[in-house]
């Protein structure tokens, strides 16, 4: 089966999306998700001028081949760029591999270890009581697992607190918007929430916190410690990755759970994490980690740890990113959670899934392939707006981790 053509569609139903489309000469397509949050035009570049070029007269059945062509042959790997142009093409050809099976993704995989996806929704709100409703709110819906983000006393933001109830989005400007952090105002705070938030939802729900890579590993400590009474699923991005051997400092005082890995791109990132036991999630996901090819080593190397997955799943991944990450969630030995965030109404048109939620669990469907596809001439009404990330400071002016 011949790769006769490719091409990337750049689009933007209230946030910017890359997806890219592979032809064969058998008349079947697939699609793969190539967001990277504000850097979208670099991957949608490294596609265009760079690999499909190298695609088109491929076999599209040879996915180990062609994963191995880009990785190699690329000559600069990994990097969250080429990576995510890889996972893209890795995705699109899984889709078509699944669909010329007749057979939707999980079974080829190796089939439903799980018939239903344990998901995660986002809880935040302006202070304690606003998120302490919010979480209700969530729980009411059937959420069995909900993250907890509220803004801090004497911080006009911070992460994962939205002006929309809903939904959120980061990247909320066409230059970055710049944030003021206190470590100290937010670890003054943070055990406070939880005390209120365990208090009101009781012991059954999981709680979840995502500390966006803001401590160094001893104020991580601190923090898992204090927090060990609300029994926390995970705490997470507790600290920035690049120093693995960090976590050892958090792991030597506290029991509760780390998560990690949203921004990591490949197994290297986490082979430290994994295999001396100083994480027990990752979080590296299908779009940014190099695709289905790539995950499947990560949560094999998870697996040997008693490391489970706990894939990304922010409003940046696509409905493509959360349909083929529901198939791999179905089959994997090793789930954790999947992170879900919901996609908003105008981007859901735009990617026509077979997906559905249903009281706190996700239920991948039974199309073959990955089960999601791309309305083009939908999306060619959304054109691209740039859009970044913000970026943060301390009071003192220091730039900081967002
Ligand atoms: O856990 C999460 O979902 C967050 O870390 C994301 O919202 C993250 O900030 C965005 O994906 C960045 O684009
Ligand atoms: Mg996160």
């Amino acid at each position: 089966m011949k790769i006769t053509s490719a091409r990337v569609i750049v689009c933007s139903p209230g946030r910017n999306f890359v997806t890219l489309k592979i032809e064969t000469d058998q008349g079947l397509t697939g699609i793969g998700d190539a967001t990277l949050n504000g850097r979208e035009l670099a991957v949608a570049s490294y596609l265009t001028e760079h690999m499909i070029p190298c695609l088109i007269g491929k076999d599209a059945s040879q996915i180990e081949d062609i994963w191995q062509f880009f990785y190699r042959g690329a000559y600069w790997r990994r990097g969250p760029v080429g990576m995510t142009a890889l996972a893209a093409v890795d995705m699109a050809l899984w889709d078509i591999k699944a669909k010329a099976a007749g057979m939707p993704l999980y079974q080829l995989l190796g089939g439903r270890s799980r018939s239903k996806v344990m998901v995660y929704g986002h809880a935040n709100g302006k202070d304690i009581d606003d998120t302490v409703e919010a979480v209700l709110r969530y729980k009411e819906q059937g959420y069995v697992a909900i993250r907890a983000q509220s803004g801090v006393p004497g911080l006009a933001s911070t992460y994962g607190v939205s002006k929309d109830k809903l939904f959120y989005e980061p990247a909320d400007a066409d230059l970055p918007t710049e944030n003021l952090w206190s470590t100290t105002k937010y670890l003054n705070h943070v055990p406070k929430l939880f005390a209120k938030v365990r208090d009101a939802v009781g012991d059954d729900i999981h709680l979840l916190h995502d500390v966006h890579h803001r401590l160094t590993p001893i104020e991580a400590a601190r923090l898992g410690k204090e927090l060990e009474p609300f029994k926390l699923f995970w705490l997470e991005d507790a600290v920035t990755a690049e120093l693995q051997e960090g976590f050892r400092l958090i792991r030597q005082h506290t029991t509760t759970p780390l998560a990690v890995g949203e921004v990591f791109s490949s197994i290297y990132d986490c082979q430290q994490l994994i295999s001396e036991q100083l994480i027990d999630y990752i979080r590296t996901t299908l779009v940014h980690g190099g695709g289905i090819t790539h995950l499947r080593r990560i949560a094999a190397l998870a697996e040997l740890y008693h490391v489970r997955t706990g894939f990304h799943g922010a409003t940046d991944l696509s409905p493509v990113t959360m349909g083929a990450a529901l198939h791999f969630d179905s089959w994997v030995p090793n789930f954790g959670i999947q992170e879900y965030m919901r996609h908003t109404e105008a981007t859901d048109e735009v990617f026509p899934h077979d997906y559905h939620f249903n009281a706190g669990f996700l239920y991948c469907g039974e199309t073959p392939g990955h089960g999601v596809t791309i309305d083009e001439k939908l999306a060619a009404k959304y054109p691209y707006q740039r859009a970044y990330l913000p970026v943060n400071r301390l009071e003192d002016g220091t730039l900081f981790n967002w």
